[in-house]
């Protein structure tokens, strides 16, 4: 098939499920969660919960309102703490107190509320809280942040993401559209290393074209080789861009669909109960 490059890469990977940036298939998910229980008073919201997520891919996380979708992401993101189960990221064993253990080992999440301030600059949110300091007795003892440095970063940031539409880096993120704040908050999660970028809904909020801006970022960062999991009530938005669907129902995985051998009336009516999902899916 005659494809550049990029494409063949993009043919290749969502012909034959999870596969590293290279095409090639992979065998260890970076990202796994095990018997996940979380209870609130008398609701169950995961009801021993499994994840999988492999390196480089999209992996869509559907499921009907009170499945326990944003649970289980809380769970994965530190936001809480699991009653039972176990999560791993790359084999290891990890136990998260609080969202910035989650952070700390390289996993990111862009709510969909987005935790970026307003007033401050975009080069601001992007080192909120991982600020740099000048070199030398300047940082050191004085404190003083390097501005010149952060702005840079941030610039290059965002150019490498295809975000530089946005003119100024020292304007205020309240004067950018939604899907500029989205970028924004992607490239945050993008810049410092990290190894899973989570996104809740982060088209639910933005019109037609900026939507179409951060499906198209969404690509960007996989084509980095960055995997994502992307909790979306959005359809064509999860056809389009995930490599694999996990479909939540009752506070549990029910099955793993494959966007390209399933509709997404079926992908519906395995969220709803109306449909069972084949053994192979299960
Ligand atoms: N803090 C909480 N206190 C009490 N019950 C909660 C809390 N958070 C979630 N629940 C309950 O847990 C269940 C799962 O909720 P969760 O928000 O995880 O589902 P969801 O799939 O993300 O739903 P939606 O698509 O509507 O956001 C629901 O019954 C919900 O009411």
């Amino acid at each position: 098939m005659d494809l550049p490059d990029d494409r063949r890469a993009d043919h290749r990977r969502r012909r034959r499920g999870p596969v590293d940036p290279e095409g090639v298939v992979m065998s260890a998910p970076i990202l796994t969660a095990r018997g996940l229980v979380k209870r609130y008073g008398r609701v169950t919201a995961l009801d021993r919960a499994d994840f999988d997520l492999y390196p480089g891919e999209v992996l869509a996380v559907i499921g009907d309102n009170g499945a326990g979708k944003t649970s289980l992401i809380k769970a994965l993101s530190g936001a809480v703490r699991p009653d039972a189960g176990e999560i791993r990221l790359d084999g290891q064993v990890v136990d998260f107190h609080a969202p910035q253990d989650a952070r700390e080992v390289g996993i990111e999440t862009v709510y969909q509320n987005l935790a970026l301030s307003p007033a401050l600059s975009i080069a601001d949110n992007m080192f909120m809280g991982r600020e740099l300091r000048k070199p030398g007795l300047m940082g050191k003892l004085l404190r003083r942040l390097d501005r010149k440095e952060m702005e840079r970063q941030a610039r290059d940031k965002l150019s490498e993401l295809g975000l530089m539409t946005i003119q100024n880096i020292n304007q205020s993120v309240e004067t950018l559209s939604g899907g500029q704040r989205q970028g924004v908050a992607v490239a945050r999660a993008a810049a410092f290393g990290s190894k899973v970028i989570i996104m809740d809904e982060p088209t639910a909020a933005l019109g037609v074209k900026e939507s179409r801006r951060v499906l198209e970022l969404i690509n960007d960062v996989r084509g980095r080789g960055m995997p994502i999991v992307l909790i979306s009530h959005n359809m064509p938005h999860v056809f389009e861009v995930a490599d694999r669907i996990h479909v939540h129902r009752l506070g549990r995985r029910l099955c793993v669909i494959d966007p390209k051998a399933y509709s997404m009336s079926d992908a519906v009516a395995f969220m709803t109960g109306a449909k069972e999902p084949p053994a192979e899916a299960a």
